[in-house]
């Protein structure tokens, strides 16, 4: 049996997908609608006070295609808090006008591939401010599930750990060379979701995800071991934003 990989786990998060249905919406009357943007929007308020007591993280995001409208993500100390604040939205009057075409459930994680043994990275404040992230107020998000294979030679989990360190070591130093570019954080899922992992990448360039992307696909960990799920790019949402998207041109 080779050896499992040490993880350090911090906040969970929750990404929510939701997808507007625009008959109905536009099928109820202003002032009702007006009345339930207030609702969301109080509640996001809610939700982004997290943030100042370092309790959790909050962003939203208009995604662009036919899979979502919008993407809600919460970072939270409990997966608990979690469940409440999907429920919390589930109860507002704006839930019954979207539905839910992808969610993916997972906590923020780190790996001790690139930890040199012996170092105890809690001591570390930016260790532990990797595993609580405050999520990045870049302008654009990408956010896809992955899996590492297990088929035949091309089996991630029967390396041993230097060889999969050797991979990660090489892997590291490709996302490194985007320092100031793009921010990733990765959030493990095994026993949570349908996926091994997330991958949510943050930047003011949208070009820089489909760089970063194609550069890892030729590296060995991604190119022989990476499987990908569905791909979801969004543009960030201020309130003011959320409000337009949900009002501009509706007659
Ligand atoms: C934006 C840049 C960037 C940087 C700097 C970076 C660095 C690192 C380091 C140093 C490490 C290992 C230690 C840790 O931190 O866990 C990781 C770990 C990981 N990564 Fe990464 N990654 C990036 C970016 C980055 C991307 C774009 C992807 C998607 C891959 C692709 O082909 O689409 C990815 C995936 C992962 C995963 C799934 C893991 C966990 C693997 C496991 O088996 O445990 N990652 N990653």
């Amino acid at each position: 049996m080779s050896q499992a990989v040490n993880t350090y786990e911090g906040w969970f998060v929750y990404h929510d997908f939701r997808k507007i249905d625009w008959n109905k919406w536009k099928s109820i009357n202003p002032s009702k609608r007006e009345q339930m943007i207030q609702e969301l929007l109080d509640t996001i308020q809610e939700w982004s006070t997290v943030e100042d007591n370092r309790k959790g993280s909050f962003g939203q995001y208009a995604i662009l295609g036919h899979k979502a409208d919008l993407l809600f993500v919460h970072l939270r100390p409990t997966i608990d808090e979690l469940n409440e604040v999907k429920l919390q939205f589930d109860k507002l009057d704006i839930a019954d006008v979207t539905s839910t075409p992808y969610s993916f459930t997972s906590v923020v994680e780190l790996s001790s591939y690139t930890i040199p043994p012996g170092t105890d990275p809690f001591s570390d404040p930016a260790f532990r401010e990797r595993l609580e992230p405050i999520l990045p107020k870049t302008q654009y998000v990408c956010f896809y599930p992955m899996n590492k294979r297990r088929l035949g030679e091309d089996n991630w989990y029967m390396l041993s750990v230097e060889e999969r360190r050797k991979m990660m070591k090489s892997h590291g130093m490709i996302g490194r060379s985007y320092a100031g570019r793009v921010r990733q954080i990765i959030t493990g899922a095994i026993g949570f979701d349908d996926w091994e992992w997330g991958v949510s990448l943050f930047s003011d360039d949208p070009l820089t995800f489909k760089k970063l992307v194609t550069e890892m696909r030729f590296d060995e960990v991604s190119a022989r071991f990476g499987e990908f799920g569905p791909f979801y790019v969004g543009c960030r949402l201020t309130s003011d934003g959320l409000t337009s998207l949900l009002s501009d041109n509706i007659k």
